[in-house]
């Protein structure tokens, strides 16, 4: 979170226990829900996302990703998440697939040497938009997705809810600020701008995360939660 983590009892647990996803249930939450995530930018998209909807904080933590296909590793993630926080959290993780090279860079991790990598924060880490343009060179498909898989735990112990947001583009050579990962070799369909050229509110509207969000908004209005807040209802 922006300002501290200050570990609470588990009262922060979900009061009335009923199976994950059980729409219509009331469940009253003690503690905001706690984004947990290494990486700025996302954070910065998600709080201008999700605005007041949703009690909110955040906490800057670097989680293990274990391999396995995008929602076990965000599931996995989330339990974690969920075990160090003891209370309700979301997470997040993104895979950008290039339809040519049937999903990769993807989600995947690899182990190199004696470091664990995530193949996509790798790749851009490594060979950059350009090299990332130049995997495509040999194809004339150029069509590829964003995707963005949400987990939700209620707190430790509870099987965890994913909400996945797709959009569809293509890779182009890189245009636009370069202050967020993939962004400016990305152009979604429909549009003549990269997402790093769009203005924030623009891509915002239409992301992968904004997608993915806007379940886990319908989820929260679905269900029921009832956040009650140092007193607060
Ligand atoms: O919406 C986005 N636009 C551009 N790059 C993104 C977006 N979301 C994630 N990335 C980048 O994709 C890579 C992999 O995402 P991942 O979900 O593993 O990020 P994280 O582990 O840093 O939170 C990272 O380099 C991240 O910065
Ligand atoms: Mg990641």
């Amino acid at each position: 979170m922006s300002g501290g983590y200050a570990p609470s009892p588990p009262s922060s647990l979900p009061s009335q226990s009923s199976p994950s996803g059980n729409e219509g249930a009331m469940r009253v939450l003690t503690r905001p829900v706690t984004f947990v995530t290494g990486n700025a930018k996302k954070l910065e998209e998600v709080r201008a996302i999700l605005g007041n909807s949703i009690p909110f904080q955040s906490l800057r933590l670097d989680l293990p990703e274990l391999q396995g296909e995008p929602e076990e590793i965000s599931k996995g993630k989330a339990r974690l998440a969920a075990t160090e926080v003891n209370g309700p959290v979301l997470v997040e993780d993104t895979c950008l697939c290039f339809n040519a090279l049937n999903g990769l860079p993807g989600p995947y991790m690899y182990v190199l040497g004696t470091s664990t990598v995530t193949s996509l924060k790798w790749f851009l880490e490594k060979i950059g938009h350009e090299g990332l343009n130049n995997l495509l060179m040999a194809y004339e498909d150029k069509s590829a997705y964003a995707a963005c898989v949400f987990s939700l735990a209620l707190g430790p112990n509870t099987d965890p809810l994913t909400f996945v947001g797709k959009t569809m583009g293509k890779i182009v050579p890189a245009r636009g600020p370069k202050d967020f990962g993939w962004d400016p070799i990305f152009q979604p369909n429909g549009y003549e701008l990269t997402y790093a050229e769009m203005p924030k509110e623009e891509k915002n509207k239409i992301s992968h995360r904004s997608k993915a969000l806007a379940l886990v908004k319908s989820h929260f209005a679905a269900t029921g939660y009832h956040f009650q807040i140092n007193g607060s209802s």
